[in-house]
């Protein structure tokens, strides 16, 4: 079950994501690098955990033109991450453009293509904001679905959705896409800015392939002991 957990290394400095990967790196499967990360230290960070023995996922959600998501990815492929992401509000082409650019690339540096997974409504929203504030029509979990499906249709290899979300998406996509859900939450921690939240034992009962907890762990006064709490509720 620890191969499904995803820690989300939100934090400034290269020395603060370290000192996480160390704690963290016997009770996780992953690591997380994300906007802040990223860019208060820069790509090679990306390398730097991976050299440390930690798996990474490019958390950049590329939302913009397809020739400028695509050129990012080919950039992203060399760094070394197993995963990255796009936003699948972006398109179908910008999608498709991308994840057939990311793959060019691994097969010219002879390498594996990084899996691609598209991020459809961020578990911050919530329906009401979905509807009276994007124009969203349709029910949260059916617009869900139906990204799910553009995703598929444009070649990723899976999505980014709150747990909540997973049947409509295994309905639209089947059982081989991947799901990776962000917004969980045991129940000794708190919701932060988290709209769409589960807990871990649920996010896997639905059928989750991964877990993406942050603040649970990181912000933990000993985040090893965290992990091995939220562990001992789902092994
Ligand atoms: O819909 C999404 C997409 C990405 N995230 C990211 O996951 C982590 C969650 O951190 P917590 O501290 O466990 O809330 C964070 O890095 C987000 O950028 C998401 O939450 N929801």
């Amino acid at each position: 079950m620890r191969e499904k957990i995803i820690v989300a290394l939100d934090v400034d400095t290269q020395q603060e994501a370290l000192a996480l990967t160390t704690a963290l790196r016997d009770h996780v499967g992953a690591f997380k690098v994300g906007l802040q990360l990223y860019n208060n230290t820069g790509p090679g960070i990306v390398k730097t955990i991976a050299d440390a023995g930690g798996k990474v996922f490019l958390d950049l959600k590329f939302h913009d033109i397809p020739n400028t998501a695509a050129r990012a990815a080919e950039a992203v492929v060399g760094l070394g991450a197993f995963m990255f992401n796009v936003h699948a509000s972006g398109g179908k082409k910008m999608m498709a453009d991308t994840a057939a650019a990311a793959k060019k690339r691994a097969e010219k540096l002879g390498i594996p293509a990084p899996l691609l997974i598209g991020v459809t409504v961020l578990t911050s929203m919530s329906e009401e904001e979905l509807q009276d504030e994007l124009g969203v029509t349709r029910s949260l979990p059916e617009h869900v679905g139906a990204l799910a499906r553009q995703c598929q249709q444009a070649g990723l290899d899976g999505v980014v959705a709150s747990a909540r979300e997973i049947p409509w998406i295994r309905k639209a996509c089947g059982e081989d896409f991947v799901i990776v859900t962000p917004g969980i939450r045991p129940a000794w921690a708190a919701g932060d800015d988290q709209s769409r939240i589960v807990t871990p034992k649920d996010a896997l009962k639905q059928g989750a392939d991964y877990l993406v907890v942050g603040r649970p762990l990181t912000k933990a006064e000993d985040p090893a002991e965290a992990a091995k709490r939220l562990l001992a509720e789902i092994e």
